[in-house]
Order: C-alpha cells, then structure tokens, then sequence
C-alpha cells in the first residue's frame, strides 16, 4: 500500500469527480486492514478513505471527489485544512505543542476565551474554560452548575444527544446506538418531553404549551426545583435531527430556570461558532444562557470543547477541580484563533444565512414533488429532511439509508440524524462554492424524484 500523498497545501480542485466504482480498490484495501486491527463496533457512515479535503469536497485515497454536506459533522464549517488553520497550527507546533496549561500555561488560551467571552450571548461578565470534545465540556457544564447551586439534579430532554461519556450519555435520549449495553447510567438525570412539532400528538400549535407544562411537572412536583443544578438543551437538536423548537419555547425555559435559580445551559456543541448564520443559534431566539457549551466547528477540525458563562457559576469551583492533560491544547487554540478570524473575514455569518435560505428553497420544492420528505426544518447551514412513507407520518428510516447510498455512488456525502434514524441532514461547510452547492442538491433532487416515480 503506497504513503497517502499528503497534498502541497494547496486545496484540492473543487469539482465532483468519480473514477471508480465506490468505494475504490484503494479503499477497499483500508476497509480490509481496518476489519482486522479496529473493533467491529466502531463504525463509519461513508464507505471511502479520505485523502485530502477543503472548499467543498473531500477527495477519498482513489482519487474520486466528494461533495461535502457534512462537515465531518458540522466540523470544518470555515472549510477542511482552512488556509488560515492550517498556518496557525504550523506556526503554534513549530514554537511548542503542549506544555499542559495546568502545568505551564500560555496566551492562546486566553485569547480564545477572550474570543468566546466577547462574542457568547449576553452583556454580563463571562468566563471560558477549554476542554478536548463537545462531551467533556458538557460534562464539565454540569460540575459548574453544580459547584454553583449545590444542587445534584439535572434536566434535559427528549431527543437530545450530549455525547458518549458517561454523564453526557446518561444525558442523551436515544437507546441505540448510544447508551445500550453501556449502562449502568448516573443518577439524578431527567427527561422532559421536547417540542417536536413535526410529531407532537396533539399537533404543532399545541406542542409548546404543552411541553411546557411536562416540564413544569417534572421540575415543580416530580424532582422538586430545589434539587435541580441545571436544565440543558440544545436550541437546536442535532442528533435528533434537527428539531427547532416553537419560537419562544427555549425563552419560556430559560425564564423558567432563572425563577428556580436553575442555571440554563445552551448545548450548542453543534448549532454554534457561525452553523446557523449566528455566532450561536440562541441569538435567533434573544437567549441569554447562563452558560454556553461548544466544540465540533471551534476549531475547524483540531479538538477543542469550551464552556463559556456567568462569571459568578463559572468562578464557584473550587480551585484545581476543573482541568485535563490536553485540555486547551495550543495546537487547537490555535485552530480556534484562525476560525474566529476566517469567520470575520470571509464573512461567513451571512454566507450561512445566505446557504440556508438556498437549501431551504431547492428543498421546499423538492418536497412539493415527493411524497417521502415530510417536512423541511433547520436554520443557516444546518438544514434537514425528514423522511416517512408517503401519505403518513411513518418514520422511513430506510429511506434515508438508500438515499445516502445513491447519493454517495454520484459523489455527494450526506448523514443521517433523528431519533428514529429518518432524517437526513445537511451540514455543508460555509466555504462551499455555489456551484458545488446546486450540483449536490441536484443529486438529490435526483434521487427523490426516482422515489417519487
Ligand atoms: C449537541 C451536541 N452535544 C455534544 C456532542 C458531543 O461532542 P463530542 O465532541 O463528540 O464529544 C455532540 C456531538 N455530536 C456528534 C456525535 C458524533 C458521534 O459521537 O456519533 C453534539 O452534537
């Protein structure tokens, strides 16, 4: 097997181009290394090897060129290997590549919480503390909330993913592939019912209301508000597949956690850093968190996790009780410091926007003409469909399944979401160009009119 030719920098040619059958012999032959030295559980959506990435496409080891709508899961939202990353990162891991900021700190990782204190919502004094994934920031949220209210309980909801750790999977919704086999799962986590309209039994006009009042049982009468350190939502689902909440439903939450002295945290994990048109998704809705969670596009692709909120709840732990080896690692502080000023400059909130409104128009059309897309929902570059049997409401989970196979052997990567793995979501990386944009929507205008025939 040759070396993976490691491109000279330059971004590869944005074009869709597939030379062979999909997946290629050279991804074959990975496939068959990785049956023998990874475990049969870990697995992946796309069935090609990456070998270089950035604009719009990744281009796997057979040299066929993919249009990107995922992002690596909403990851690289300022574009793979972005030139600007790609620069800081050289230049941090020249000078050093860990020192342990427990151990001998640097400005990096005061410059990017300076970064996300500036532009997290809310005009109150903030703290940030920096962390490896969207799951130890989560984690390290609660212990915040916690050291602050001296309370165990935690709130969170139906449909909701906050990662794969213990806690934060305690926290997650979804029974597979998730949480099964893995529990025992922690104690003091519960679920209120989410306000899915798409499916809220008594419809759409009802769900907020109604959710409302599950909640208010749940924390009033059912675990007692005294008990509860924080609520936790994202104001966007994603894993559970893109559900935005009725307008007003996430303030209605947030007044009712302030009542309670419940600290209001906003998992914005993957709604965050630019995905919906905003630096966070709360801003469409004029939330105020108390404490704001992200990762995944904070630093176009090196690990990095952050919590960011009021001063006074993230100042209550007791010193040396939050930290970790690599926790702010300069390389991903770096990375961060890059996408914050690729944002600015590119302008990448309106191009968001721009694309969310171009995707959410070509798919509005396509659903007018297909009967399995049951609704289109989403904000800025984090659009979904939802896909059931025509004529119902029945999840058809196979369905996405086979479009994300048609869409792949035509070079476009799609992913899959959803509680009941139906929904097919889009995750383009904002410097897509427009042409790579209504070519991979053409694919799958394709592919649903050959459902639809
Ligand atoms: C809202 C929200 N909170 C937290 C997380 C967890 O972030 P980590 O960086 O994956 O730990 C996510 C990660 N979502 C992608 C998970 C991929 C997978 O594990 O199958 C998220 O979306």
């Amino acid at each position: 097997m040759t070396a993976v030719q490691v491109p000279d920098g330059a971004q590869p040619d944005q074009v869709r181009r597939i030379r062979t059958e999909i997946p290629g012999p050279r991804s074959m032959e990975l496939a068959q290394r990785r049956g023998v030295a990874l475990p049969a559980g870990l697995v992946s959506s796309a069935q090609v090897y990456v070998q270089a990435a950035g604009g719009g496409v990744v281009v796997d080891a057979d040299g066929n060129s993919f249009i990107d709508f995922g992002s690596g899961i909403a990851v690289t939202t300022v574009g793979n290997a972005a030139p600007r990353v790609v620069e800081r990162v050289t230049r941090q891991v020249q000078a050093y590549t860990h020192t342990c900021f427990l151990a001998t700190p640097y400005e990096p990782y005061i410059a990017v919480a300076e970064e996300l204190n500036a532009v997290a919502p809310g005009d109150h004094a903030k703290r940030t503390a920096l962390f490896n994934t969207g799951s130890e920031a989560v984690e390290n949220a609660v212990k915040y909330a916690r050291a602050f209210t001296g309370r165990p309980a935690v709130v969170t909801f139906d449909h909701a993913f906050h990662g794969r750790t213990l806690m934060t999977m305690s926290m997650t919704a979804k029974n597979r592939p998730y949480r099964q086999a893995f529990g025992p799962f922690v104690p003091e986590v519960y679920r209120a019912p989410l306000p899915y309209p798409y499916r809220w039994p008594s419809g759409a006009a009802a769900a907020a209301d109604e959710a409302f009042a599950h909640l208010e049982l749940l924390v009033d009468s059912q675990v007692g508000a005294e008990s509860v350190a924080c609520l936790i939502i994202e104001p966007i689902q994603g894993e559970g597949g893109f559900i935005v909440p009725p307008d007003g439903f996430l303030r209605r939450v947030s007044d009712f956690c302030r009542e309670r002295g419940i600290v209001f945290v906003a998992d914005e994990v993957q709604t965050g850093i630019g995905r919906t048109g905003a630096w966070f998704a709360s801003e469409h809705e004029a939330l105020v968190p108390d404490l704001v969670v992200t990762a995944k596009g904070l630093a176009g692709g090196m690990p990095l996790g952050a919590v960011t909120g009021r001063a006074d709840i993230m100042d209550a732990a007791p010193p040396g009780g939050i930290g970790g080896t690599y926790s702010g690692n300069p390389a991903a502080c770096a990375a961060a410091l890059a996408v914050f000023e690729t944002i600015r400059a590119d302008g990448l909130l309106e191009r968001a926007r721009a694309i969310g409104a171009g995707m959410t128009t070509e798919l509005t059309a396509m659903a007018r003409d297909c009967a399995s897309i049951g609704e289109v929902r989403g904000r800025g570059a984090m659009i979904a469909v939802e896909l059931v049997h025509p004529g119902t409401k029945r999840p058809d989970a196979a369905a996405v399944a086979e479009l994300g196979r048609y869409c792949q052997e035509r070079g476009l990567l799609t992913l899959s979401a959803g509680t009941y793995g139906n929904v097919l979501r889009f995750l383009p990386p904002l410097t897509i160009s427009d042409e790579l944009l209504a070519e991979g929507l053409g694919i799958l205008r394709d592919g649903f009119a050959a459902r639809s025939s």
